[in-house]
């Protein structure tokens, strides 16, 4: 490895290539995180994400490819207790409780914190000696959570950590991901919710169709798709003549208020005003990452399986 910061990467991913079939999941998937660096997976339906984690994780073993983290192989940084995992996949056993599933997941590592000090951090402290199998989907999920953080990993590797939780358990949940990263550990987490990329990821990949279709922090995906929105109050001016105001793209009118998604902002500001000189409440606002999600990945059918 001559690249010092792959040298030193918590995560190191070249040339991943997987086959299902006719499936081809992933497609040449190249990644280097850095220690420290809190990364969202994003993607539409089966555009490899979970696919590439497992992969990460040694769950799945590449068509090609290498995978290293902090300079192991995947089977190694996780017996050594540097990487913990919430998966998708993968039952807890039911008629355990929280804390003897926990207990079960801190003895099989060589350092660990102490069971009741992870059962706080994921908030499962009060439901603790209830069984596995009775719990709700959002308490379940926080079990995980403990479970994956008792060996007290370097790297975090969650895949949409938060699905079923409530709004107080997912506010919860990244409270104590932040107090997790906050002494420099590395998260890698996919996620649908994308407020919470944007909250939380020092790195945004968005991967499509098995590949790494953009990279960068929240601010520079955004960047990549060209456009802003003007917001204005506009009485009396038809839908129909502000989409063919120069430099806008489309238009939305609801009541007196438009949205105007411009190409050309500055342009289609100066139209607006000479068109609707009695335009107010006039905003311009930047792309956001869900804007940019939706024109990045445009052709990809919606809720699909298809990986092809
Ligand atoms: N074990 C498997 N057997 C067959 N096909 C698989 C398997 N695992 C994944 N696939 C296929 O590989 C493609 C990528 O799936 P993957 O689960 O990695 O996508 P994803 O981005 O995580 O999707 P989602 O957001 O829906 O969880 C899909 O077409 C999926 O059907």
């Amino acid at each position: 490895m001559s690249d010092p910061v792959a040298a030193g990467a918590a995560v190191r991913l070249k040339g991943l290539h997987k086959t299902f079939g006719d499936v081809h999941a992933v497609r040449g998937v190249d990644l280097t995180v850095a220690p420290g660096e809190v990364l969202a997976l994003l993607g539409p339906n089966a555009a490899g994400k979970t696919t590439t984690m497992d992969m990460l994780l040694g769950l799945t073993t590449p068509d090609q490819g290498e995978i290293t983290l902090f300079g192991r192989t995947p089977r190694r940084a996780t017996a050594e207790g540097l990487v913990g995992a919430m998966l998708q996949s993968g039952g807890l056993l039911d008629e355990l409780t929280a804390r003897e599933i926990v207990q079960v997941m801190a003895a099989q590592y060589p350092r660990s914190l102490k069971v009741d000090d992870a059962l706080g951090r994921a908030g499962v402290d009060t439901y603790a000696r209830a069984r596995y199998g009775g719990l709700s989907g959002g308490q379940k999920q926080r079990v995980r959570f403990a479970a994956a953080l008792v060996c007290d990993p370097d790297l975090l590797v969650l895949d949409e950590p938060t699905v079923a939780m409530d709004v107080g358990a997912r506010a919860g949940f990244w409270a104590a991901m932040r107090e997790y990263t906050t002494g420099g550990r590395t998260v890698v987490f996919a996620t649908h919710y994308l407020a919470e990329a944007q909250d939380f990821a020092d790195r945004v990949v968005l991967m499509r169709r098995g590949r790494v279709i953009a990279d960068g922090s929240v601010a520079e995906i955004c960047a990549k798709v060209d456009g802003r929105t003007i917001g204005a109050v506009v009485p009396g001016t038809p839908a129909d003549e502000l989409r063919a105001l120069p430099g806008v793209a489309s238009a939305v009118l609801r009541g007196d208020r438009a949205e105007l998604h411009c190409a050309d902002s500055d342009t289609a500001l100066r139209a607006l005003l000479a068109r609707a000189p009695a335009a107010h409440d006039i905003s311009v606002t930047a792309m956001s990452l869900e804007d940019a999600f939706i024109a990045l990945t445009a052709d990809e059918p919606v809720n699909t399986e298809e990986g092809v």
